[in-house]
């Protein structure tokens, strides 16, 4: 699925970036990604009904990164999904790049906890695989692959098939398949969750330096707070479902950020007591 809908040709990028009449700069000003009183209810088989989001509005700007908290199940990863166009509003409008969506977007990338990596391939056709699918031809796409594998440091790797990888490594695996796409949208759901502390550290630090001068924007769904903060530009607050956006938070601490350095910032530190005073009190609701 990952590869139908992670693909940006880099001509298409660019004219959007480098253009510089006065439409693209009225086109550039524009946030990437805006919800605008959006709720979604879900109907189930059974009937039963589902308020997942209530109300909610948003906007991305382009280049930003930014991070959504919130309790479990009170609908992080729907609204992600209504970026992609996998689901729809049932009230308001999702705009990305200013227009409603009502497709999934070839300038949306994604990664997710489970690895979306096909097992019979090796890591080099894994990475190629986004740009061959786009119509690539496949030598320039493997040349391509490994440009961007020897970037996430997986330069002996290329001939590995997953199974012989660590998670970690798949996820490095899954970091190069996404940034050679060059996505404008990159949507992230709890994507190093089921990494060891120590791997995700480092994967953090990977990913921000892969998306830095990109001017790509970063949404990023996580559970953990200082996750969140480490990363990003602003952190959203959802209350308990169904979620609406409880408060955003600025995030001031100057980039580069070093993770195992960041967590010791006082900024960072009064930061996490009262997104967690906020959560707290969404968590006890839930
Ligand atoms: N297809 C669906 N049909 C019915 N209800 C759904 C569907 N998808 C999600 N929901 C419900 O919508 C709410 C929000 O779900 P969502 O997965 O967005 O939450 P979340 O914040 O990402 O959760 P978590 O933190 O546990 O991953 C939940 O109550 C969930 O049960």
């Amino acid at each position: 699925m990952s590869y139908a809908q992670t693909i940006a040709p880099g001509a298409q990028q660019s004219s959007v970036f480098q253009s510089i009449d006065a439409e693209s700069i009225n086109v550039s000003a524009q946030p990437a990604i805006e919800f605008d009183k959006v709720s979604l209810r879900f109907i189930s088989a059974d009937g039963t009904a589902t308020l997942a989001l209530r109300n909610f509005s948003m906007q991305v700007a382009r280049g930003e990164f930014i991070a959504i908290v919130g309790p479990t199940g009170s609908g992080k990863s729907t609204t992600l999904n209504l970026i992609t166009g996998l689901l729809k509003a049932t009230v308001g409008q999702v705009r990305v790049m200013g227009q409603p969506v009502d497709r999934i977007d070839p300038r949306i990338g994604f990664v997710f906890q489970a690895d979306a990596v096909f097992p019979w391939k090796s890591v080099r056709e894994n990475v190629a695989a986004g740009p061959v699918f786009r119509g690539m031809q496949r030598e320039q796409a493997l040349k391509l692959a490994d440009e961007w594998i020897l970037r996430v440091g997986l330069a002996n790797f290329g001939n590995h098939y997953p199974h012989q990888l660590s998670g970690g490594m798949r996820k490095r695996v899954a970091l190069a398949q996404t940034f050679i796409n060059q996505p404008e949208i990159l949507l992230m759901d709890e994507p190093f969750s089921a990494l060891d502390m120590q791997t995700r550290t480092l994967m953090q630090d990977e990913l921000l330096r892969l998306w830095s001068g990109t001017g790509g924007s970063v949404v990023f769904v996580t559970h953990d707070l200082e996750e969140a903060i480490a990363l990003a530009d602003r952190v959203f607050v959802l209350t308990a479902r169904p979620a609406t956006l409880k408060r955003v938070y600025d995030i001031d601490l100057p980039r580069p950020r070093i993770m195992s350095e960041v967590r010791y910032d006082p900024q960072f530190i009064d930061l996490s007591k009262r997104i967690w005073d906020d959560l707290r009190e969404e968590v006890n609701i839930s």
